[in-house]
């Protein structure tokens, strides 16, 4: 936590001459807020604490990691995994799932233990609460392994599961395979991206289909192939269970299908791809075949029975689904933490539309399981889309046709504002904004595929000074989107200044009557929300980002129009919400809990920034504010206001138990360095 500004002696000061003891007056509120320091009422400051630095680590507070235990050797570990395995502390899945030795169809050649006492026997504590499942009336999936086994029930069959409550969009281990083996057939999108003049990288591929790629991985052109991603935080959900897709399940919801206004023809120009690979360059040839492919087309299928294609020389002419925006409240797409627990969360608290986390376009494309984990989607979730994010028009395209095929999803949005180094040097995310042209060839290859909506999110600019948004506002919607976001700050300048919601209004102001223009940036408080739908009537809503993570009941005060001065004992129920979707969703045995602290302790490192209204001298909070060091009303409060990462681990421990030896935490985000957040 951050000590108000000390007081110090100028550099180079004459010597005093005479000695005035007196403090120096407190500054008030307001010059406080001038500062960003927030005005947190005197009463309630207290000196910075006095935090151990731990040996290992050489930091504890502050998010740093925290270790606890001994710091091993990879290798060390990976042996001591592998003993594990075999040890009893690692019973087979399925005989822990029946309590029955016999269950498992490896017997004795079984990797995992099969002895049910022995594992029994070193099984910790059941953890305080009850199973997830058994409180829903269901079968607990974990069986024996359940960290809450006590509370389970003996009456529950399976098919005592409630069909209603599954979320959606698994990734089939059909679809899988085909994605593997470079067999799934993108018929549309390849139609497309010849009608448009585009190149498409995967056409020779799909010709030859790919029988002989041993490892199944996929090898896309103009895309960044076996591309890992691995510096960006990605979601260690679970495999799916292998279970076919029903894309009946979880239609959307609050969609109405009614056809938008005739969008005048534009002839595909000459591509100018600003890069040098050839991606995205014009071809003669494609445009010859053009006129038989406008009249529609058998293509034949591969992994689908025949189908005609329906070809769309002319956006204007299909029917969209359109979502009407206005007003409603949008939880941004959050990158680890706005995971389906956070989100489910969100939707209790008064969110309307949801979105999942950025999903790169090549690891969809190769059926990555964690990748397509984060196209998971909530019963809840009534209107939800699902972000993708990838540098070329051809394999843009070729993920819209996958996710609508495969997934339950009310629209797709394109990332087009993501800063991240790995993102913009493959030439996707905010790169994208220095490449207008792409941009048109990504969005008029993409929503020409899919009758969803298809939505953008971009940033002002990509440097700093140079807002380009405005440009894009007044053609995208005749390019095929039916909505952008404009988060107003620039690629260069990530979180360090206020976003500039003038130049989203100036944006809006050049909008088509029928696009959707979404503000994003710094939205805090009710009082926030209002002003920017107020002040520009062509704004349809503000998405929230940071403002949820740090109070996801950010979206109740807009809703009630109030500021909660919500209570520690209220926070808490927040967590231990989390807490029970995180258990259902990543698991309840030692595995799903571990990975639901991880999770919490992660979003804890936002929630330690919300600074209760009652200890406020001037309300709202403000985003920008950098908080004094400073005691709550009562202990937990003190808790929960904590940036020491320690400390977070004691709040995860009151909700999940203590953490196991050796274990350790580092925040992704580093949220509590203000200008130093990097995603998104
Ligand atoms: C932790 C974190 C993760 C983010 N992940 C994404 C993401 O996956 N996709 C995206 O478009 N933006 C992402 N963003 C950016 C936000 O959606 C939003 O545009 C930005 O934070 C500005 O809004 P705010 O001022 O309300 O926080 C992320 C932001 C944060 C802080």
């Amino acid at each position: 936590m951050a000590a108000t500004a000390p007081a110090t002696d100028p550099p180079n000061s004459s010597p005093a001459v005479t000695i005035d003891a007196s403090p120096p007056p407190r500054p008030t509120p307001e010059e406080l807020v001038a500062r960003a320091v927030a005005p947190v009422k005197p009463a309630f400051l207290r000196p910075p604490p006095v935090r151990e630095v731990p040996k290992e680590e050489g930091k504890a507070g502050g998010g740093g990691a925290v270790v606890t235990g001994e710091k091993k050797s990879k290798r060390q570990l990976k042996r001591e995994r592998q003993q594990e395995k075999k040890s009893t502390s690692h019973l087979c899945i399925e005989v822990g799932k029946s309590g029955n030795v016999d269950s498992c169809k490896y017997g004795t050649s079984c990797r995992f233990s099969h002895d049910i006492d022995a594992y029994l026997a070193q099984k910790p504590a059941d953890l305080e609460g009850t199973c997830p499942f058994t409180t829903l009336g269901q079968l607990c999936p974990y069986g024996l392994t359940c960290r809450f086994l006590g509370t389970h029930k003996d009456n529950l069959a399976p098919q005592n599961q409630s069909e209603g409550n599954h979320e959606r969009n698994p990734l089939s281990k059909d679809i899988q395979k085909l994605l593997w083996k470079n067999k799934y057939k993108f018929p549309k999108a390849s139609a497309q991206i010849k009608l448009l003049g585009l190149k498409d990288g995967n056409k020779n591929k799909a010709e030859a289909t790919n029988d002989d790629n041993p490892d199944g991985i996929c090898e896309l052109n103009g895309d960044d192939k076996t591309e890992s991603l691995s510096s960006i935080p990605v979601n260690v959900e679970p495999d799916p269970p292998c279970k076919e897709i029903d894309n009946s399940e979880g239609e959307p919801l609050v969609v109405n299908s009614v056809g938008v206004e005739p969008r005048p023809l534009k002839k595909s120009k000459v591509e100018v791809d600003e890069t040098q690979n050839g991606t995205g360059v014009h071809d003669n040839e494609a445009e010859f075949e053009d006129l038989n492919l406008s009249n529609g087309l058998k293509v034949s299928s591969n992994n689908q029975s025949s189908c005609r294609v329906d070809l769309i020389t002319t956006p204007h002419l299909r029917e969209k689904k359109i979502i009407d925006f206005r007003e409603k409240l949008y939880l941004a797409p959050l990158t680890t933490v706005g995971n389906l627990p956070f989100r489910r969360l969100c939707k209790t608290l008064g969110a309307d539309i949801t979105c999942g986390e950025m999903a790169m376009c090549t690891n969809l494309l190769q059926g990555q399981a964690s990748e397509w984990a984060l196209l998971r989607r909530h019963p809840s979730e009534d209107l939800f889309g699902v972000q993708i994010c990838g540098p070329y028009p051809d394999t843009v395209a070729r993920t819209v046709e996958l996710v609508d095929n495969e997934c339950s999803i009310d629209f797709i949005d394109i990332n087009m504002g993501c800063p991240i180094d790995i993102v913009v040097n493959k030439g996707a995310g905010s790169s994208l904004l220095t490449k207008p042209m792409r941009i048109k060839s990504i969005v008029q290859a993409a929503s020409t595929v899919t009758e969803k909506p298809l939505t953008v999110k971009v940033r002002t600019a990509f440097f700093e000074g140079r807002n380009r948004a405005d440009s894009i506002v007044s053609d995208i919607y005749d390019w095929g989107s039916s909505a952008i976001t404009i988060h107003g700050r620039s690629r260069q300048q990530r979180y360090s200044k206020l976003a500039d919601w003038d130049y989203i209004y100036q944006c809006a102001q050049k909008a088509p009557d029928y696009l959707h223009v979404i503000g994003n940036g710094d939205v805090f408080s009710f009082t926030d929300w209002n002003k920017h739908v107020s002040d520009c009537s062509k704004i349809s809503t503000c998405m929230i980002a940071r403002g949820a993570l740090i109070k996801p009941w950010l979206f109740t005060e807009i809703k009630e129009q109030r500021h909660w001065d919500i209570t520690s004992g209220e926070r808490l129920n927040i967590l231990k919400d989390f807490v029970h979707f995180g258990l259902e969703h990543w698991g309840c045995d030692s595995k799903g809990v571990e990975t639901t602290r991880h999770f919490l302790l992660e979003w804890l490192s936002y929630t330690c920034r919300y600074i209760p209204v009652g200890l406020l001298d001037v309300i709202p909070q403000r985003l920008n504010w950098r908080p004094p060091s400073y005691y709550g009303r009562d202990d937990l409060e003190t808790l929960m206001a904590s940036d020491s990462a320690a400390d977070w681990i004691r709040i995860s421990e009151m909700l999940l138990g203590k953490v196991p030896e050796g274990f350790t935490f580092a925040p992704k985000h580093k949220s509590n360095a203000y200008d130093r957040a990097e995603n998104g």
